[in-house]
């Protein structure tokens, strides 16, 4: 069985392709030595070496995680009649990651009051696409069309590009997950970095240029200690590899603004739980475990302190985000030339009231009237920070955020949906 990093990168340039070149070579050398024989070994390598190497340039482009293909008349056709817009001032915003959890609710919402919107999603199984694809009904029954494919995609790009002359890029594709990085920490260069940067490439060369909103993460704070957590803080001591691609990403958005007058901003997102969620994360693996009558790990901190997060409601995280893309200013260049300097905004978008993970599980055992089987550990060095607090005075400022649902409220609107997804008891969708 191939593991699971083969299945993600099967176009990762593998020693045994050259290993195999390079034996059947030498097995050439010991059974063909007559000059005419290896004449035509000499040809037979030569066409072998293009084809390995128009593959290669092939993946390169991007492709690695999907093999789906695109284009054609009726899909340009869809892609257009997605990104119509239908309200005055209206915007076309394409999202990327938007058959994921903030992806799908941003598109909904941008999409009922009348901006066109263009998803674009590579459909990866860090969780059950299942989930994935039930998002993207629930889109593509409001008119939203989704193009499966891969921010390293380049061509792909570059054609939805052509297609539409996108206003707004929401970038919310990504690898998520803190833990997870320990794992698999190459699916986080290639999606938060390699991917970050081809999607900018083309948000630069494109003639007007798109603003451009995007998901930082509040990970980036990481050992920071003074609380509550202001833009301004240090956020140069990441705890975990997820962190530290996260403020790649900020940096790297930097330089495409002051370079090439690309308008962008940054949300620092405060652990987003909501119904349609991440199963990966602990409020909805609590949840299932607790339905299924499994133990779950509550993590805890030094001193036996609790840990703590700024749990933020995705309807709050969502108005966040619409207000980021309303208020964010034109890019100023075109066709890759500044032309003069653009904004560049970061925020935190959280609720401002942490919340311990002990807490949680009551709320969740509440609302679910089942009780938890407790396994308390001591945290371990998986790359976890033991709180985060978010001063969102700045977004408050400048795009009226105000989150108004508090994680009691909230959990219980996403114990319905997944009582109502899920069923009782079970792991697995009911439709
Ligand atoms: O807002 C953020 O910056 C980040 O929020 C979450 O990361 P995290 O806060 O670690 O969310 P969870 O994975 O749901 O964990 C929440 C808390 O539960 C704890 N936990 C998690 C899993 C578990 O089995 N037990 C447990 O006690 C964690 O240590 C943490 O304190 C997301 O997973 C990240 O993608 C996101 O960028």
């Amino acid at each position: 069985m191939p593991s699971l990093e083969e299945e993600l990168f099967p176009s990762t340039p593998g020693k045994f392709k050259i290993d195999r070149a390079h034996n059947m070579n030498r097995q050439f050398n010991r059974c063909f030595a007559s000059t005419s024989t290896m004449f035509l070994w000499a040809l037979f390598l030569i066409a072998l070496t293009a084809s390995y190497l128009s593959f290669q340039s092939f993946v390169d482009s991007g492709s690695r995680y999907f093999t789906a293909s695109w284009g054609g008349i009726q899909w340009e056709k869809q892609i257009r009649n997605s990104a119509q817009i239908h309200r005055s001032k209206g915007m076309s915003v394409l999202v990327t990651g938007a058959a994921g959890f903030v992806g799908s609710h941003v598109s909904l919402a941008l999409k009922k009051r009348g901006d066109g919107v263009v998803g674009i999603d590579n459909f990866n199984n860090y969780y059950d696409p299942s989930l994935k694809k039930a998002r993207k009904s629930l889109l593509n029954n409001q008119g939203i069309f989704i193009v499966e494919g891969d921010i390293n995609d380049a061509r792909l790009i570059a054609k939805l590009f052509d297609i539409v002359a996108f206003t707004h890029v929401m970038h919310l594709a990504a690898q998520a997950g803190v833990r997870y990085a320990m794992e698999n920490p190459h699916s986080y260069v290639h999606s938060n970095i390699a991917g970050l940067v081809t999607l900018l490439e083309a948000c630069k060369l494109a003639n007007p240029q798109p603003s451009v909103v995007w998901a930082s993460s509040s990970s980036v704070y990481g050992l920071n200690e003074k609380v509550p957590f202001s833009e301004s803080d240090r956020t140069d001591q990441p705890a975990s590899l997820y962190a530290a691609t996260k403020k790649a990403g900020e940096e790297i958005t930097h330089t495409y603004n002051h370079i090439y007058g690309l308008s962008v901003t940054g949300l620092r997102f405060f652990t987003v739980y909501g119904p349609f969620g991440r199963p990966d994360m602990a409020y909805f693996s609590f949840t299932r475990n607790i339905l299924q009558g499994k133990p779950i790990t509550v993590y805890r901190g030094k001193n036996r302190v609790d840990l703590a997060r700024d749990f933020t409601y995705i309807d709050d995280i969502v108005k966040g985000c619409v207000g980021s893309l309303d208020t964010s200013g034109k890019s100023t260049g075109s066709g890759g030339k500044k032309r003069g300097p653009a904004p560049y905004r970061i925020f935190n978008l959280g609720n401002t009231s942490p919340v311990t993970v002990p807490t949680l599980v009551n709320i969740l055992e509440r609302h679910l009237k089942v009780k938890a089987k407790r396994n308390i550990v001591d945290m371990p060095g998986n790359g976890d920070v033991p709180f985060t607090h978010a001063n969102i005075s700045l977004a408050q400022r400048e795009l009226g955020y105000k989150p108004t649902t508090d994680l009691e409220t909230g959990l219980k609107k996403f114990v319905k949906w997944y009582l109502t997804y899920y069923g009782y008891n079970r792991g697995k969708a009911v439709h």
